[in-house]
């Protein structure tokens, strides 16, 4: 089944001369979780406005599960999750209150959405701010506050724009666990704007590179990554104190005391590992390509 199917979509804001989404169609079957990366910018707020229906397109159409989100105005609240980069609506209402109005909102009976309430905020580790009004939450917590009214009523599709913003590392690797164990729980389809590339990359299958209002890639990562000749990492540790013998005509950079990292090609690998002198060295690494070397690699 098919999640999202985008035809032709564009838009291009009032007394601007640039499309800010130009002809983008892409489709997104039930269950994936979708990445949107791209420069500050490139179009990706503007086109995820379009999908959940709060910015109107000049042309083109979305389909959810089928249907045009045109057609009926409650049509994508009742079903998508939407998560904005910013937002100031939910001022007036306490944590509880918004998560609990979502759920009820979204169709759960009463003490089936104070339930939910109570199992979010512990999801999302806010249980302590429950009574607080969202105005006076921390960035974080009020990022967190989001996800949880976002995900209040386990709408089948997550549309969440940079879920990472104002956190702190536990709390940035917790969204993405938690967005990934909904995912495979529950098969909520995710789709997410982020500029955390190589964290995004655990949770991701499919990633579209926007620039310019358009998608100048779109594909798994794999895809991606064999679409373009990117370098492999190499990364070697010595024994503490030894002397690093790396084999001539190779440029390493060290990145640690006694660890050294060099980039190249893919069929440089075996000669460079033939010429190795292995005699201390106690680790060897091997990367390919990460989503952030993708990135950057379309973007620049
Ligand atoms: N309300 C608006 N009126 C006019 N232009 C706008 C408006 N909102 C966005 N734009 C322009 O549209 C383009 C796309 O903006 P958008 O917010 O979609 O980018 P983005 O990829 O989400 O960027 P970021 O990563 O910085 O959040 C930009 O050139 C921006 O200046």
């Amino acid at each position: 089944m098919i999640a999202y199917n985008i035809q032709n979509l564009r838009k291009t804001y009032r007394r601007q001369t640039r499309p800010a989404t130009d002809d983008i169609t892409f489709q997104i079957p039930q269950g994936e979780i979708f990445g949107l990366l791209g420069d500050n910018g490139a179009g990706k707020t503007t086109l995820v406005r379009q999908m959940v229906n709060l910015l109107q397109p000049d042309s083109g159409r979305i389909m959810l599960f089928g249907k045009d989100i045109r057609e009926e105005p409650d049509y994508v609240s009742g079903l998508v999750g939407y998560m904005p980069q910013s937002g100031a609506a939910l001022n007036r209402l306490t944590v509880g209150e918004a998560v609990y109005f979502t759920a009820h909102l979204r169709g759960l009976s009463r003490s089936a959405a104070r339930a939910e309430r109570d199992r979010l905020l512990e999801v999302w580790r806010i249980e302590q701010v429950k009574d607080k009004w969202s105005g006076q939450l921390s960035g974080g917590q009020r990022r967190l506050m989001q996800l949880a009214v976002a995900m209040a009523g386990s709408p089948p599709v997550l549309v969440v724009d940079e879920p990472t913003n104002d956190l702190d590392p536990v709390n940035k690797k917790h969204v993405w666990d938690v967005l990934r164990e909904w995912n495979t729980s529950y098969g909520t389809t995710v789709v997410l704007i982020t500029h955390d590339a190589v964290e995004a990359e655990k949770a991701i299958q499919r990633v579209a590179i926007v620039r310019d209002g358009r998608f100048i890639a779109l594909g798994t990562p794999a895809e991606l990554r064999a679409g373009i000749a990117l370098q492999v990492h190499v990364e070697l540790t010595f024994a503490p104190g030894a002397q690093a013998e790396l084999p001539a005509g190779f440029e390493p950079r060290q990145v640690a005391a006694d660890t050294w990292s060099i980039s190249i090609d893919q069929g440089e690998v075996p000669p460079f590992m033939a010429k190795l002198d292995y005699t201390d060295v106690v680790d060897i690494r091997l990367q390919s390509a990460t989503l952030e070397d993708l990135y950057l690699h379309y973007v620049s």
